[in-house]
């Protein structure tokens, strides 16, 4: 038996710390299999774009000529037609709790909320209802767009204005509920703050409201475990660029609970969406199936990144990689305070473990000059307005001593402030 490398304590210094669970991590060896960036010695950016896998690269070089390059257009046939389902549901079996079936990849997260959107408040069930509520502190995009389908479809938003302390509890949705609510799109990880939403918990009160409900898992989908067959969620999207590493501008993925599909119309009624495109038959007749999401050309060059993150992921499993994700931001916790605050930095995420995803946001009125500073040092986290710094953890890449490195970092450029 070997024996358990000891608890790191508070009483050790920052760099003995991190060092000392880096040399616990059991998940450690995960990071040889990203690839490596010279010039950076702190990637803190992972819930923005994650970092490729060797895997991935490897496989985007080969592409062009044993994928494309050899089978041309013989390749539609073998497997990129159907690419967009088949990797709908890797991502549902690995990390969204979903069975198959259900889950699609298409376009930008955007405008799969578009649709998903557009198809529910056209449901019979709550066509009748003029509500939408959403959260004031959810992404832009959510916020937009919502705005504009309310304009189109002549909808009323109903905004929550949760304590920022606490993030959207089930309690703030439970208070605007109510016969005219159609259906609630919120973010289980706020993009800012990392607050994690109670997702079963709302989406029962929802129902219990008649309401359909969508989640928004741009910043969990990789990083916290979810269960939306179990938790009864009707719609979902979320980004694949983030924590499941598909590169700049790899396609969403979208979510439709069984039973719901057939009854859905959506707004994009595209060929790669019908029932049987190469018919190209006169009138649109949608796929009976998760399928009818699609509306045109899959972006299959875009879809092969994720699919090395996506072995990974499964083969670390989501509850080792939330354990050390929460590992992470605990560490940027102490860290922070004890190096950041005495400085006036401020904590804007949650303290306690269960209610945070995978990063972790402090706030400073310098922030906006010193996060320049420190992407030139090779320390690369991202600003968030009006003066936040946001630590993306992503499980599989980040080591513990990164974010020490970039905590002591932000510390350095406070104190050349003092100076
Ligand atoms: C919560 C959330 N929703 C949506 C998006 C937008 O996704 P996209 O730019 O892929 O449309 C992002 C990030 O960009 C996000 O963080
Ligand atoms: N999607 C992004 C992009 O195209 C450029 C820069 C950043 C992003 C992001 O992902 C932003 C991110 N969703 C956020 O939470 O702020």
């Amino acid at each position: 038996m070997t024996t358990p490398a000891a608890a790191p304590t508070a009483e050790l210094d920052p760099a003995a710390r991190a060092a000392a669970l880096d040399a616990a991590d059991p998940l450690a060896a995960y990071r040889d299999r990203f690839v490596p960036s010279d010039d950076v010695v702190a990637y803190l950016d992972g819930n923005s774009l994650g970092r490729p896998t060797k895997a991935a690269a490897e496989r985007l070089a080969q592409f062009a000529t044993t994928g494309w390059g050899a089978r041309l257009i013989r390749g539609w046939d073998e497997s990129w037609y159907e690419l967009p389902l088949t990797l709908g549901d890797r991502i549902g079996d690995v990390v969204l709790g979903a069975a198959p079936g259900q889950t699609f990849v298409g376009d930008s997260t955007t405008v799969v909320l578009y649709k998903l959107v557009r198809a529910a408040l056209d449901l019979p069930a709550v066509a009748g209802r003029d509500e939408i509520v959403v959260d004031s502190g959810n992404f832009p995009t959510d916020r937009y767009l919502l705005e504009g389908i309310a304009a189109e479809r002549g909808k009323r938003l109903v905004w929550l204005h949760p304590d920022p302390a606490a993030g959207v509890t089930p309690a703030d949705v439970a208070a605007v509920l109510g016969e005219r609510t159609a259906l609630v799109l919120l973010s289980h990880v706020a993009y800012r703050s990392g607050h994690l939403a109670d997702a079963p918990e709302i989406t029962r009160l929802a129902h219990d409201a008649g309401a359909l409900v969508l989640w928004d898992l741009c910043h969990s989908a990789g990083a916290v475990p979810v269960a939306l067959d179990a938790w009864g969620v009707d719609l979902a999207a979320g980004c694949t660029y983030k924590y499941l590493n598909g590169g700049p501008g790899s396609p969403a993925f979208g979510y439709v609970r069984a039973g719901l599909v057939e009854q859905l119309r959506q707004p994009i009624q595209g060929w790669m969406g019908a029932d049987a495109p190469f018919e190209m038959g006169p009138a649109y007749a949608p796929h009976p199936g998760v399928r009818r999401f699609v509306s045109g050309t899959p972006p299959i060059t875009s879809m092969l990144a994720m699919q090395d993150m996506l072995d990974l992921i499964a083969g670390a499993g989501m509850d080792a990689i939330r354990a050390k994700s929460v590992r992470l931001t605990e560490l940027a916790l102490d860290l922070t305070d004890e190096l950041l605050v005495p400085l006036g930095v401020e904590v804007a995420s949650p303290r306690e473990a269960g209610r945070r995803g995978s990063h972790v946001t402090i706030d400073h009125p310098a922030f906006a000059d010193v996060v320049g500073e420190l992407w030139q040092q090779g320390v690369v986290p991202d600003f968030r307005r009006p003066h936040g710094i946001r630590l993306g953890l992503s499980p599989l890449s980040t080591s513990f001593d990164e974010v020490r490195v970039g905590v002591e970092a932000i510390r350095a450029a406070l104190l050349r402030r003092e100076d």
